[in-house]
């Protein structure tokens, strides 16, 4: 069953593009971003109110001062300020040269063409200088950077109307088991439905891989192979889930190994996920998650995202982790690092997040996942930690 269309290309992660900065919110750059000049460009107005030149203010006042020009946003400036006089000015408006302080409205007394002014304002009061924010040239932001809301700004201020992105890279998707059904469909006695599908999917829309193609496959090895195949001719990361156990009815794992897959590393001390497995073909690369749904959310969290980030370009691949505080003792069996779900549950003495978890999670079960703020990791040794440990957090 083909439920995406498949388009034919071959992988090109390395390939870049050419966007409007507004179109490239979570794209990745493929060229630094360099300021096309200072920011701000002149010297401007920083309030409302009147542009002067303080030498010209003799003794210690009052002053009162002839307005000699008048300049809004967008208007050029006049030439200079002669002597001691002053020009109305607008936020956003080019200072005229000679002058070095605005004085806001509220701080002046307007007399017809005249203000009087009472307290001497600094050198520089309320002028925003050119360059103050980014200098010419300046790298603003760096290749392999994947850009947020803020990043879009930036590249507007700098006059990069248009970006140079990576190619998103292209993902296909084979969830395996002849006993998966559609989600909610008509199902006979042993079938199940299938949630890694719909989880994946879901998952897969949140980041800025490209889907070329969803499948899902028989539990036949020759099959499988067939869909692999034309997979990796047209992506460059392969995810399968199921079918990568001991088992005799377990076919992806022999099925990769036969197109000449070369497997980079096949079962991880972790709890759960102990299966997954990583290979490379050619170009691409194969992620194979284990069937087991919970399992499939774990490895995906853990190794997927960080691939399709790398994958992507994107030069920090790690999600943010932090430290948190456990609500309640550990005990479990050493041997392997484990990721469990927990929640967030207000805070220590410190501020420091609490979580809480239960005890025992199965793998083939994700209701837990509902009230999951994250995952714990608890190292492969400890086999107690007392409430009140630091643990590492990954949001989910
Ligand atoms: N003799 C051994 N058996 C198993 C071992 C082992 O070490 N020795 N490891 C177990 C562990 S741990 C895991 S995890 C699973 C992983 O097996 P597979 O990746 O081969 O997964 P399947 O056998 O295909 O499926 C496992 C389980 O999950 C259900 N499933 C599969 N796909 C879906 C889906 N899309 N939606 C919902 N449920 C799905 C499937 O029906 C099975 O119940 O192997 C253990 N066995
Ligand atoms: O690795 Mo399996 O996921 O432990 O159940």
């Amino acid at each position: 069953m083909i439920a995406t269309q498949m388009t034919a290309h071959h992988p090109a992660a390395d390939l870049s593009e050419t966007i409007p900065c507004d179109q490239a919110l979570g794209r990745v750059l493929a060229q630094p971003v360099i300021t096309q000049s200072m920011v701000p460009s002149f010297d401007h107005a920083a309030m409302d109110g009147y542009a002067l030149t303080t030498s010209t203010l003799i003794g210690n006042g009052p002053w009162a001062l002839p307005i000699r020009a008048r300049i809004a946003a967008g208007q050029a400036a006049p030439e200079s300020l002669s002597g001691a006089s002053a020009a109305r000015i607008f936020t956003g408006a080019p200072v005229p040269k000679g002058a070095d302080a605005v004085v806001m409205q509220e701080d002046v007394t307007r007399h017809g063409d005249q203000m009087l002014l009472t307290r001497r304002p600094a050198r520089g009061l309320n002028i925003r200088h050119a360059g103050s924010d980014m200098m010419e040239g300046e790298i603003i932001l760096e290749k392999g950077r994947r850009l947020r809301s803020g990043d879009i700004a930036a590249c507007a201020a700098a006059g990069a109307g248009c970006v140079e992105v990576l190619k998103r890279p292209r993902v296909a998707l084979l969830v395996s088991g002849d006993e998966l059904r559609m989600a909610g469909g008509v199902r006979a006695a042993a079938q199940i439905w299938d949630v890694n599908t719909p989880m994946l999917l879901a998952s897969l829309a949140a980041t800025d891989a490209e889907l070329v193609a969803s499948v899902q496959g028989a539990d036949h090895r020759i099959a499988l192979a067939k869909q692999m195949d034309e997979m990796f001719a047209m992506a460059d990361l392969v995810i399968t889930t199921g079918g990568i156990s001991v088992g005799e009815e377990d076919h992806v794992k022999p099925a990769f190994i036969g197109l000449g897959g070369e497997m980079l590393f096949s079962g991880v001390a972790i709890k759960p996920g102990k299966p997954v497995s990583f290979g490379r073909m050619g170009r691409s690369f194969w992620l194979g998650l284990p069937g087991n749904p919970f399992s499939a959310f774990v490895t995906w969290q853990i190794f997927g995202l960080a691939l399709i980030r790398r994958l992507a370009g994107e030069t920090v691949a790690v999600p943010a982790r932090r430290h948190v505080v456990t609500k309640s003792a550990i005990r479990r069996k050493p041997g392997r690092c484990e990721f469990r779900p927990a929640m967030l549950a207000g805070f220590d003495p410190w501020g420091r997040d609490y979580v809480q978890f239960d005890d025992f999670t199965p793998s083939a079960g994700v209701k837990n996942l509902v009230s999951a703020d994250g995952l714990i990791i608890l190292p492969a040794d400890i086999e107690t930690l007392p409430a009140g440990s630091l643990v590492l957090f990954q949001p989910i």
